[in-house]
């Protein structure tokens, strides 16, 4: 029996998946940390309660499976993309991660957008958005000065993973992408851009394609978990990437929906570099050679986390949402928009902020939490059309993936909202199976994603739209659409305020 380790280190955990060669689970675990919210629109990390969850997360792998020490054959990594990690020359953090859903950097993006707007979309096929790195990196160099002075290594949130257990430098083409500093027809550090912002090119991680090594574990690092092998280890990519190649959209055919911290609707995108003037994201893939297009909600299962922990604490979430099946569509009319963070997709705007309308003395917890859903598969049926308008792709079958896979109801709702077919997977963790893949295509069992997807992912339940709840929601969502023009206004001003 030989295995292999992906490891998410997603926003709100990080998560690890034990694989044979058979595809066969043999183990998981997970360990969470906090988003740290020092102020309205700030959001970050302390790096080194990453390492403190891999760990643990390590530790209770070779717990359940204790010959993992003797073979193991490879370890790859997914990670929440664009989080900007800066090290000093001693290899520690300098200041705590700004993650992707951090909207400080608005003056950053129109800085860059008004100095290099044009390059930066020819070279990165995406526009400054404040969940972006390079809009990060300005950020520090205008309000951190003496920080920007001590950096000397920038990465990405599972290249601090990756660095810490080998020693290597490293990130992959797919994390890369997501910087907007890299070249992504090229594949290379963009120096056109980084010349426009004075960023050292000496401070950025050698790239690699997801499925290759970059070192093994480091002496210090086999001591510490009691590995008796030298064990590859290999790039990974970055969490979307990932979670497409463990839903095995590696070609065209189905779309993906990811509801984790963030809401993603992606599609895949052959070798040939499509083009959508950053009105859709646009990425190198996971998969070698190609790319993925997709839109993202920056508050889906934060929208959910937030409302949980702020009005249903000491409830689980099937207590919360045990009875949103038993309510027609539309919660009652009461609807919910996600934009507690701001949002990116179709609404470029940091300012935004979130909206219940419609309450009245009838509705209960149930219906708030329905409505909050509800919002949440809104806001990604607006990326799907976005993906129909912009791209041109229809898709009649969507993979579920991410924590908000784990509701049936909820499922069931996204195959009623976006008037599709909607699969699971028997690992609903997408963007850690994506990781197990890659270490097992480094590893050598396979040749490339295909022949892995053939071996390693598997569809579990089917949820076909039902045709009365479809045309309700059609009718939900047009008016769920008017909510961000009539709330823009009130929004901006009521932060203005504060
Ligand atoms: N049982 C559940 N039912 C519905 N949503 C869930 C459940 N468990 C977790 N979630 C949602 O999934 C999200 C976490 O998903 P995950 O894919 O782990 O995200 P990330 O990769 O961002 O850490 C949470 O924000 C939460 O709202
Ligand atoms: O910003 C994006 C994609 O552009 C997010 O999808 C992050 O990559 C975080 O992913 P999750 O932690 O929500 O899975």
């Amino acid at each position: 029996m030989a295995y292999v380790l992906g490891i998410d280190l997603g926003t709100s955990s990080l998560k690890g998946l034990l694989m044979t060669e058979k595809g066969d689970v043999v183990g998981e675990a997970s360990a969470a940390y906090p988003i740290l919210t020092p102020q309205t629109g700030f959001s970050e990390q302390e790096p080194d309660q990453w390492l403190e969850a891999a760990k643990k997360v390590i530790a209770a792998l070779i717990q359940k499976t204790p010959d993992m020490t003797t073979k193991l054959q490879g370890i790859s990594f997914s990670g929440q993309m664009h989080s900007l990690v800066v090290l000093d020359e001693n290899k520690q953090s300098i200041r705590p991660a700004i993650l992707w859903n951090d909207v400080r950097t608005t003056k950053q993006c129109q800085e860059i957008t008004e100095k290099a707007g044009d390059l930066v979309l020819g070279l990165t096929k995406n526009i400054a958005l404040e969940g972006f790195t390079l809009p990060k990196i300005l950020w520090i160099q205008e309000n951190e000065s003496e920080n920007w002075e001590k950096v000397r290594y920038m990465m990405l949130p599972k290249d601090y993973l990756g660095f810490w257990l080998t020693g290597t430098f490293a990130t992959d083409f797919s994390d890369a992408a997501g910087t907007l500093l890299l070249d992504i027809a090229k594949k290379e550090w963009a120096q056109p851009i980084l010349d426009s912002f004075n960023i050292p090119v000496e401070r950025l991680p050698k790239l690699f394609e997801s499925q290759d090594q970059i070192g093994v574990l480091t002496d210090d690092i086999k001591a510490l978990f009691g590995f008796e092998v030298d064990v590859p280890v290999f790039a990974g990519g970055a969490d979307n990437a990932c979670a497409a190649v463990g839903s095995g959209i590696i070609q065209d055919g189905a779309g993906m929906c990811s509801i984790g911290t963030s809401g993603v609707f992606l599609s895949f995108e052959s070798g040939a570099l499509a083009d959508y003037q950053g009105k859709l994201h646009l990425f190198n893939h996971a998969a070698k050679g190609d790319y993925y297009s997709m839109g993202v909600t920056l508050a889906a299962g934060n929208s959910l986390d937030w409302f949980k922990n702020t009005f249903a604490a000491d409830q689980s979430f099937p207590e919360l949402l045990g009875g949103i099946a038993a309510l027609k569509p539309g919660a009652d009319g009461l609807l919910f928009t996600p934009y507690i963070v701001g949002e990116r997709t179709p609404h470029v705007d940091s300012q935004i902020r979130g909206a219940f309308i419609g309450i009245d003395t009838h509705h209960t917890l149930t219906h708030f939490a329905k409505a909050v859903l509800e919002g949440i598969t809104f806001s990604l049926k607006d990326s799907q059309v976005m993906m129909e308008t912009v791209a041109g792709r229809h898709f009649d079958r969507i993979v579920s993936v991410g924590g908000g896979a784990k509701n049936p109801d909820w499922l069931q709702m996204q195959a009623d909202i976006f008037n599709a077919t909607i699969v699971n997977l028997t690992v609903e963790q997408g963007p850690g199976l994506g990781a197990a893949m890659l270490a097992a295509i480094g590893a050598g069992w396979f040749d490339n994603a295909a022949e892995a997807a053939a071996v390693f992912v598997h569809y579990k339940d089917e949820f076909t739209p039902n045709l009365e709840h479809v045309a309700a929601y059609a009718k939900l969502y047009a008016l769920y659409s008017q909510v961000y023009g009539v709330t823009k206004n009130l929004s901006h001003d009521l932060l203005a305020l504060n």
